[in-house]
Order: structure tokens, then sequence, then C-alpha cells
């Protein structure tokens, strides 16, 4: 499930392309402002740049003219900016993609089974099988017991357990992740962590996080952003034993103060 992504938004002065292969987790890091919930969002439908062409699994997502987008697919080697643009724009409901964000926003109405069923009753699987499923990812997310409770009646850690368990069974061939540890308890932060990392392995994720542990522990590779352009960019060990940008070496200090080696044994 290959991403590919090019996109221009001048109005928050954005202009970034990358690519996700698949069974890659990509985290995106930078600090304040720095243009990382508006790929996502750009990513997931929710918002749409002035330009620019993303794709998934070959299904195309957005393809906007613009000289911009143009320019930046040409410097990227993408040869998208090489041919017409067809004005292209998939619903965020069509495109593949589902966003998990800070808050889990659950269905409130509804059970925690069938806030995890909605997904695959959505997509137009019968009750009782979607509702098979919806047991299925409870149980992967270590939350068969809570299948009864309306979401009101969770605490903070189970509601976004329920929401990664949500997230999954929609079968997202992109999950967006937009800082799902934020809203957390820092004591429930390490074991959220190690559910994502379980059940984030082998497939295509975009992560956005202010949490370098959180990018050592889930990321294949990081893409750093400032002021709404790629500044650094490569494998997360690398990044974070051989940081380039203030960005990352702030980061790495703030991390520990010992060699990426001792870094590594400390996480793994
Ligand atoms: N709803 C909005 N309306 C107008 N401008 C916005 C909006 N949201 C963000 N921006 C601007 O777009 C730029 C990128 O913001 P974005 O939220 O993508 O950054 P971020 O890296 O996710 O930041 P943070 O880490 O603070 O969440 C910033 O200049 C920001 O001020």
């Amino acid at each position: 499930m290959t991403f590919e992504f090019a996109a221009v938004l001048a109005r928050r002065h954005l202009d970034v392309s990358f690519s996700v292969q698949p069974g890659e987790t990509v985290a995106l890091l930078g600090s304040n402002g720095a243009g990382k919930s508006t790929v996502v969002q750009i990513s997931a439908g929710l918002l749409r740049p002035d330009s620019g062409h993303a794709s998934l699994a070959g299904q195309v997502l957005f393809d906007l003219p613009g000289a911009s987008a143009a320019s930046s697919s040409a410097r990227t080697g993408t040869d998208a900016g090489a041919r017409p643009r067809t004005g292209t724009w998939t619903p965020p409901h069509a495109r593949g993609t589902v966003l998990l964000a800070q808050e889990p926003l659950l269905f409130p109405h509804l059970s925690v089974r069938d806030n995890v069923a909605f997904g695959p009753r959505s997509a137009g699987i019968p009750r009782a099988a979607a509702r098979e499923l919806a047991e299925e990812w409870l149980v992967a997310a270590d939350v068969a017991d809570l299948a009864d409770r309306k979401p009101g009646a969770l605490s903070g850690g189970q509601a976004q357990r329920v929401a990664v368990a949500r997230a999954l069974a929609a079968r997202p061939r992109l999950l967006l992740l937009d800082e799902p540890m934020t809203s957390l308890d820092v004591a429930a932060v390490p074991a959220q962590r190690q559910l994502l990392h379980r059940m984030l392995s082998d497939r295509s994720v975009i992560l956005v996080t202010h949490d370098p542990l959180d990018a050592l522990a889930l990321a294949d590779r990081v893409i750093v952003l400032e002021h709404g352009r790629i500044v650094e960019a490569g494998p997360t060990r690398d990044v974070f034993a051989n940081p380039r940008t203030e960005f990352t070496r702030a980061l790495t200090f703030g991390l520990t103060p010992g060699t990426a080696e001792s870094r590594e044994d400390g996480l793994t």
C-alpha cells in the first residue's frame, strides 16, 4: 500500500512531498505549527491543498493543478508534475484512510462493541459478522471486557484502546495517528505505546508525535518538518544517532545524555 504525497497549501506555508512504503510507519516530527497536522488532514481529505497529488495503493486521492505543486513534484523527482493534473478529489470516506486523533471521539450513544463494529458495518458487512469482527479487535486491544459499556463509562486510556480497535476494524490502507497519546495520563502512555507497537506492525502508518520515545518505539522512519518544509528525514535510529537540525539535536539531548547505543538498549 504505497502512499505518495505532494501538496502545497500557501495559507499554511506548506510545501511537502514524501512517500510511505507498504508496512512502514513514518513519524512526523517538528515544533508547534510546523505543519504536521496539516499533512495528516490533507491526507485524510479534511483539508484541500492548493495543488498537489496523492495516491494510495494506486488510487488517486487528489490531483490538483497549480504551478507550485509542479515545482514541488519536480524537486522530489516524482513525475506527477510532468502531465496535466486531472482535478481529482476523493472524499474522505472513499480514501481507505482512518484518522485517529488526540481525542478518541467514540460515538457516545453506541456500546464499545458497536463503536468498533461501525466500520465493518459501513463497509456492508452484516451485523452479526461485524460484531464478531469487533470482538476480535477488542480482544487484540485488550479491552474485550468493556464491550458492553458506553464510552462515557471508560477511562481515557480505555477509550483510546477502543479507538485503536475501531480504527483498525475499519481496515484502513493508511492509518493516520495525530498525537494519539497526548490526552492520556502519563502513567497510561507506556501501555498504549506497547499496544500500538503490537498493532501497527506491518501496517502503513503516519504518526504525528512530539515524543521521541514514540518515534523510536514505533516508527521505521522519521520526517522532520519546520515551517511547512521537510528539513530532515531518514531511518529513525539514524536520525536520532546523527541529528542534523537544532530540533532533532534538542530532542536527542532531551531524550538521554548518553549514546545512541544506550538509547537503543533502553528501548528494545
Ligand atoms: N484551523 C487553522 N486555521 C488557520 N491556520 C491554521 C489552522 N490550523 C493550523 N494553522 C496554521 O497552519 C500552520 C501549520 O499548523 P499545524 O497545526 O499543521 O502544525 P503542527 O505541526 O501540527 O503543530 P502542533 O504541533 O502545534 O500541533 C501553522 O502556521 C498554524 O498556525
